[in-house]
């Protein structure tokens, strides 16, 4: 059985966006505007055609939930009892309000529809002539703000609140010597969502290519990562090859090349001037 986490709030408050980076390898991602375009294209924004839209979705969510896959839903959602229906429906469903003050949404205008409510050009726009109906304190409801705080620390707060584990899913093999930006920067491309990430030490002989130990090296990984929950580090013997079998179940990706060019040889050389040659730091 797969659970259902339901994304709601007002036009560009960052519904979609969110949604987008909670997505995994067993999640399929509902967002209001798609359905629009395809299997609700009869309906329009009066009370009555949203309800139908979020009964159809709900419903959708609930049969592939039923069938083990996860579902990220992001639809405007206005009204309680739109809220309560869909808790009825959706047998295991959480829900996230994605706030932003409506001025910031206004100023975002991502499709520029905002502009064209204030003209009077669209009718029933959420947030200037069609209510958003704000959950009472005490609903089972988790509040993230987008305009105070990062896409990467809202994503962060989802996972944790609301206790979802991450997959499996990249392991990155490396020495590591040191761990440095561009490193991060590939982790942290997919350490960011829910997938989980293994990162492996080789465990290499100390030389002036490889001047930390793969504990010192282990113990800098971790405290880079220590508030991802998502994110193992292990050390692995010093491996020299990687053999992969065909339609196994996994790929191989390659580096961007921008980012490869980060060069640990030219940090390590840095090292150097400071005297933290290989193994030398560990003799006092
Ligand atoms: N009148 C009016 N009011 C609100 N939104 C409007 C309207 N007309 C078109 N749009 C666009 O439709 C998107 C919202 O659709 P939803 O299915 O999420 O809405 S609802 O939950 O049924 O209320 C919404 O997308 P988001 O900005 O992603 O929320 C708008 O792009
Ligand atoms: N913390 C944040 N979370 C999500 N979106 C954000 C955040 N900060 C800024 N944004 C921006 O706000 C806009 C929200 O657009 P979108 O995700 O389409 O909203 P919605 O689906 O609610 O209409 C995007 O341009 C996004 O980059």
């Amino acid at each position: 059985m797969g659970e259902t986490t339901w994304l709601f709030g007002l036009p560009c408050s960052g519904k979609t966006t969110l949604a987008e980076g909670l997505v995994g390898p067993k999640t399929i991602h509902l967002d209001g505007d798609f359905l629009r375009d395809t299997l609700n294209t009869d309906l329009g924004f009066l009370k009555a055609d949203r309800t139908e839209n979020l009964r159809r979705a709900a419903g959708m969510a609930e049969v592939l939930n039923k069938q083990g896959f996860d579902v990220v839903a992001s639809f405007i959602t206005p009204y309680e009892s739109q809220r309560e229906m869909i808790r009825e429906k959706v047998s295991d469903v959480a829900f996230v309000h994605v706030k932003a003050p409506i001025d910031v949404c206004e100023e975002r205008d991502v499709k520029g529809m905002y502009e064209q409510a204030r003209k009077g050009k669209i009718k029933n726009f959420t947030g200037i002539d069609a209510p958003f109906e704000v959950p009472e304190q005490e609903e089972d409801v988790l509040e993230v703000q987008t305009a105070t705080h990062s896409k990467k620390e809202n994503l962060k707060e989802i996972n944790m609140e609301l206790n979802r584990k991450p997959e499996p899913s990249h392991v990155f093999l490396g020495r590591w010597q040191p761990f440095h930006d561009g490193h991060r920067t590939i982790i942290d491309s997919v350490a960011d969502n829910r997938k989980g990430v293994v990162i492996a030490i080789r465990d290499t002989e100390l030389s002036e290519k490889n001047p930390f130990t793969a504990q010192e090296r282990k113990e800098l990984i971790k405290n880079v990562y220590s508030s991802y929950q998502n994110v193992k580090v292990m050390i692995v013997p010093d491996i020299d090859t990687v053999a992969i079998g065909r339609r196994v179940g996994y790929s191989v990706v390659s580096v961007p090349e921008k980012i490869a060019e980060i060069s640990g040889t030219k940090i390590r050389q840095e090292y150097e001037e400071y005297e933290l040659l290989a193994g030398a730091h560990l003799s006092d």
